[in-house]
């Protein structure tokens, strides 16, 4: 069964009536994790705001969202209830005027005490395999490298304990290694069901099985395997895409 049904997602411009994502229709099992990938502006982050709720007053949403058959198109309650993002530019999303504890335990939904909050922290920072977890909780964004703050994004995407994590180009701002680290990372969550967008089609068809490719803010493929369209001798859009990003 689906667990979130995306159907005829439709963003317009209302200043430029310009028309942003068309007809966009996608499914997702629970505990699945879905790739989205597309060159420059075909409308992935797009799409990932217009789940959210997130996009700017002049852009105008239509269509329909269902989490477990419930339409929660614009539902603000149960879009925070339910999701949790973890973007590309780490350093963004934290206030530089609060430590990583204090960012940490504001993403606690349940009522818990200091020192279960923190054990919370700890266990979290650990999963996502922070070393140094003390000094972690001290410091303050700017203190920390890339690697350790988007992991750091992921422990909080974590503690959220959402269901649902919605991961824009988590990867692209790191060095190999630390991208290598990361997928790993998504790829061993237990009982979430993940939307990874990514540029980079080795790590989408490491991570998934089930790839959505966008162009010009249309779904123009859904391929189920990439290592199928690697044996297929047709040229189809996604092969062109590849051949773009050489
Ligand atoms: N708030 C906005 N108002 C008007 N146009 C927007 C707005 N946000 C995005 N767009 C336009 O929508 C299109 C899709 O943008 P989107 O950010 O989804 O691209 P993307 O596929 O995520 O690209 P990238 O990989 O570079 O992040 C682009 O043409 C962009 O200029």
């Amino acid at each position: 069964m689906n667990y979130l049904e995306i159907k005829d997602l439709q963003v317009e411009d209302i200043s430029s009536k310009k028309t942003l994502l068309k007809n966009i229709s996608f499914n997702i099992k629970e505990n699945e994790i879905l790739a989205i990938a597309g060159e420059s502006g075909s409308g992935k982050s797009l799409t990932c705001k217009a789940i959210l709720n997130l996009l700017s007053s002049n852009l105008k949403l239509k269509g329909s969202i269902k989490l477990n058959g419930k339409e929660i198109l614009k539902d603000e309650k149960q879009i925070r209830k339910n999701f949790s993002v973890v973007l590309q530019e780490a350093m963004g999303a934290f206030d530089p005027m609060f430590s990583i504890k204090e960012h940490m335990f504001e993403s606690i939904k349940e009522k818990s005490n200091k020192k279960q909050k923190l054990e919370k922290c700890k266990y979290f920072l650990k999963e996502v395999g922070l070393n140094d977890i003390n000094k972690i909780l001290k410091s303050y964004a700017n203190e920390l490298s890339g690697g350790q703050l988007q992991r750091v994004m992921i422990a909080i995407a974590l503690l959220e304990d959402t269901n649902i994590i919605i991961a824009d180009e988590p990867t692209s701002a790191l060095d190999t290694i630390n991208q290598k680290q990361i997928v790993e990372i998504f790829k061993n969550l237990k009982n979430k069901t993940i939307i990874f967008i990514s540029h980079d089609l080795a790590i989408i068809s490491y991570i998934s099985n089930r790839t959505i490719f966008f162009k010009d803010g249309e779904i123009i493929e859904e391929d189920n395997s990439y290592a199928k369209y690697l044996k297929s001798t047709q040229k189809k859009l996604s092969e062109r895409f590849l051949e773009c990003l050489r």
